[in-house]
């Protein structure tokens, strides 16, 4: 295991309890002494809001629906009413601050075949999507992977994917042109700077969301760092063919009515959230994400209530008007000036009615922050650094909605090719004898056993375990990973071979003494920090278990 990697699985156990309660103490004292003060944001209507958006948020580009060819839409909707009416999407158990949680939002990978997209410790795995002309993917005794009914809708999605790698290079090249022209003409004022007087709370704030930053940057930095001493074809940027090449996208599904504990946004008030504030992790530096978005009726099983609600709360307006207007010793003036309020509040509601994608520029309290409404059909892409120097949310709307969200994944640790060809690494030192039946180890080389053993957590942490709780939750519609996990699980198990011989060798009285030491030290690290790993799985295992609903096939552990 690399450095780095080691300090990513044990990151969470190294942190105190007592941190912790301190930080979440901290959290709170700051939340209260905030009060109500907010940070302006911007929506189209407000004046101001496209030079806002020019200066500060560049990277992100609008494509209105109409840009896509409709029958591009109608399958790509009808895509995800499937993945949604097929079970595909499920909430993600993720870590967020060290404990398990549930993300508001159903998911599902699609993407390359044996491609992982690992995101707050959570590893998923694509269901793999189709190219044109191809009968589908095969599993391994050659039998489509999926049925029609799903190939057609992984079909439609990489139909969308290929829309998108065209288009927002088109995009960025046609901006980048503009930009260059812009640049010599225009001043490099930023509207919007010292919107927001400096004072105590502005402290506070930038405090509290520096907290929150850092612990979003920390998850950030997680997962499948590329720090091979030679890059990876997949660490090259993203477009050196000219192409933008996305390799995943991730499916968003929510129905707002169905979730009724969803966060306020707490430093704009832009409304409630249906994901958090978060940059994207794992991205190939520099790649640009692409997001379709398709707010829609809800579930027909919601579809009764929601339409209930909607009815009863304007029925509830209008008499609300009506009680006011009627009101008698109210001068025109008043009257004038409650209905101008009205209007704007309504404005604002009728806004809210709409899921709306926020922004705002990371480590910064002083310029606004951007709302965006998203009609159903429109996409967004972010380019650029955009990713990496702002962050992103998802307000929700009225209406249930899905989004495809595109992206470039680092996937230079990732897929199912890399990790095979690591296990073939570490079985390479097992020799078996085919005369009398005997394993022994070929090499006890120390740097030879130690990156045995950092393969070994690698396929159990990385892969088998986050298979066992994510990914094999899809295996009754999709059986592309079934066979080479099981194949995998046959791996692990000869390491654990391996791990016993060396165990055997080290205990054995006959080896050179100064090995034996090296050998042991080697060995006993490997096994607590395995340990160690093993334990924060066991303690969340209660809620995976309720979370999969899948029976833990009984695990050496
Ligand atoms: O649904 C969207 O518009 C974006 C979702 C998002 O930010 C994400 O899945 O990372
Ligand atoms: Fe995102």
């Amino acid at each position: 295991m690399k450095p780095r990697q080691r300090k990513q699985y044990f990151r969470n156990m190294k942190r105190s309890d007592d941190s912790e309660r301190e930080k979440r103490r901290k959290r709170r004292r700051l939340i209260q002494e905030l009060g109500e003060q907010r940070i302006p944001y911007l929506s189209p209507a407000d004046p101001g809001f496209q030079e806002l958006w020019d200066s500060s948020y560049a990277g992100l580009a609008l494509r209105q629906s109409s840009a896509l060819p409709d029958g591009l839409h109608e399958r790509v909707q009808s895509a995800l009413r499937t993945l949604q009416r097929r079970g595909c999407l499920l909430r993600d158990l993720v870590r967020v601050r060290d404990r398990d949680v549930f993300t508001a939002v159903s998911r599902a990978l699609v993407g390359q075949p044996g491609y992982t997209y690992r995101y707050l410790d959570t590893r998923l795995f694509t269901i793999p999507w189709h190219c044109e002309g191809e009968e589908g993917q095969k599993d391994e005794k050659d039998k489509p992977c999926c049925d029609s009914d799903l190939r057609d809708a992984c079909k439609a999605l990489w139909e969308l994917n290929q829309f998108f790698c065209s288009d927002v290079k088109q995009q960025t090249n046609a901006r980048g042109v503009k930009r260059s022209r812009s640049d010599t003409e225009n001043s490099e004022d930023t509207p919007g700077e010292g919107m927001c007087e400096e004072s105590v709370k502005d402290r506070l704030l930038e405090e509290k969301q520096e907290e929150e930053e850092e612990e979003e940057e920390e998850e950030e930095d997680s997962g499948q760092g590329c720090s091979h001493s030679s890059p990876p074809s997949s660490a090259l940027p993203p477009d050196v063919a000219g192409l933008v090449q996305f390799n995943i996208t991730l499916i968003n599904y929510m129905d707002p009515i169905a979730m009724t504990q969803l966060k306020e946004e707490p430093y704009y008030g832009m409304g409630k959230m249906a994901v958090g504030w978060h940059h994207d992790e794992n991205l190939v530096p520099l790649s640009p994400v692409a997001v379709y978005s398709y707010s829609c009726p809800a579930e027909p099983k919601n579809e009764g209530v929601t339409e209930k609600d909607r009815e009863g709360q304007s029925k509830e307006k209008e008499k609300q008007k009506e009680t006011k207007t009627e009101g008698e010793g109210t001068s025109k003036e008043e009257l004038k000036k409650e209905e101008g309020e009205g209007l704007e509040k309504e404005e604002v509601q009728k806004e809210k009615a709409c899921w709306r994608v926020g922004l705002k520029v990371a480590w910064d309290i002083h310029t606004p922050g951007l709302a965006l409404p998203l009609q159903s059909g429109d996409c967004y892409y972010m380019t650029d650094d955009l990713n990496r120097t702002h962050q992103h949310c998802v307000l929700a709307g009225d209406t249930a909605r899905f989004s495809s969200t595109h992206r470039v994944v680092q996937c230079c640790t990732g897929t199912l090719d890399y990790i095979q060809k690591r296990s073939s690494e570490a079985l390479e030192n097992l020799h078996t004898d085919p005369e009398k039946n005997t394993k022994s180890l070929k090499s006890l080389l120390p740097s030879t056993l130690q990156h045995i053993e950092d393969i070994h957590n690698e396929v159990e942490f990385e892969w088998l375990r986050q298979y066992w709780f994510q990914g094999r939750r899809f295996a009754r519609f999709c059986s592309w990973w079934t066979k080479p996990m099981e194949q995998m699980e046959k791996d692990w198990k000869e390491m654990e071979q391996m791990t016993q011989l060396l165990l055997a060798v080290v205990e054995d009285e006959n080896t050179a003494q100064e090995n034996r030491r090296e050998m042991a030290d080697i060995l006993l690290n490997a096994l607590s920090d395995r340990q160690q790993h093993r334990q924060t799985w066991r303690d969340s295992v209660p809620h995976r278990k309720l979370h999969s609903s899948v029976c833990l096939q009984t695990y050496r552990s």
